[in-house]
């Protein structure tokens, strides 16, 4: 694994830092291979910078969207990652329809509409189900409970490592999540953190020693790149 930190000077410097390193996964995942494929965060802090990927000039026939997690709503719900990000970008450029993947929150259940992303995960890669398939980059932000995705301090989703996709769980609200382990096979893996209010859970994260399942962000530890983007507030202590 090759870990980077970076604490820019405030929320602006963080966004500007995240496209400019996404836009260069981007074109080499597309020289290299012809396309590229990313997987996305719902909460606050990635708003700005899909607002900022929307007004970029870019192959958008060659990029495709997946959601490394999502809460078990449709996706006209408020609470929708999905809606957040069409809002914010989506909708604002002409990528092909079939170039967005989408969570099936719309199944019965979430144990459905996890295994139904799996399906539709293993297809696009064409996985035999052995390996985990290798996504360019997997967007991760972090809350100041140290969960990651819907993976979630204590719960159930922190023990599945045969999975590509299951089921999380935040106060009894069921979650769409990628596992770690698929998270971990990711090529490029970015943290986007903000605010002093992660600051006592990226001490945490950061420690030498502490529990994994209280602290999940810890989990990812990926084969490839693993970013760490902090705003100053956030990363105060962590600047080396
Ligand atoms: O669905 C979600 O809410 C996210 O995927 C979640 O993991 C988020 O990244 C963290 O909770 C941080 O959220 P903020 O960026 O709002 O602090």
């Amino acid at each position: 694994m090759n870990k980077t930190v970076q604490v820019l000077p405030d929320q602006a410097a963080l966004v500007a830092r995240a496209l400019e390193l996404i836009l260069s996964k981007l074109e080499t995942a597309i020289e290299q291979q012809g396309r590229f494929t990313i997987a996305l965060s719902g909460g606050s802090t990635p708003k700005p910078l899909y607002e900022a990927i929307a007004n970029q000039k870019l192959p958008w026939d060659k990029i495709h969207i997946f959601w490394g997690d999502e809460r078990y709503v449709p996706p006209d719900h408020p609470d929708s990652n999905e809606l957040m990000t069409r809002r914010a970008w989506l909708d604002h450029v002409d990528i092909p329809a079939a170039n967005i993947h989408p969570v099936p929150t719309l199944e019965a259940s979430p144990e459905l509409a996890a295994a139904k992303y799996e399906q539709h995960l293993k297809e696009f890669f064409n996985s035999s189900g052995v390996e985990f398939p290798a996504l360019d980059v997997v967007l991760l932000g972090m809350g100041d409970d140290a969960h990651t995705a819907s993976l979630f301090p204590h719960t159930e989703a922190l023990k599945v490592r045969d999975r590509l996709v299951t089921v999380g769980n935040k106060d009894g609200n069921p979650r769409i999540s990628f596992t770690y382990p698929f998270i971990n096979a990711a090529s490029s893996v970015i943290f986007l953190v903000a605010g002093a209010n992660k600051r006592p859970a990226l001490a945490q994260v950061f420690a030498p020693v502490a529990d994994d399942f209280t602290y999940p962000s810890r989990l990812i530890q990926p084969q490839g790149e693993l970013w760490w983007l902090l705003d100053a507030a956030a990363g105060l202590e962590l600047q080396h």
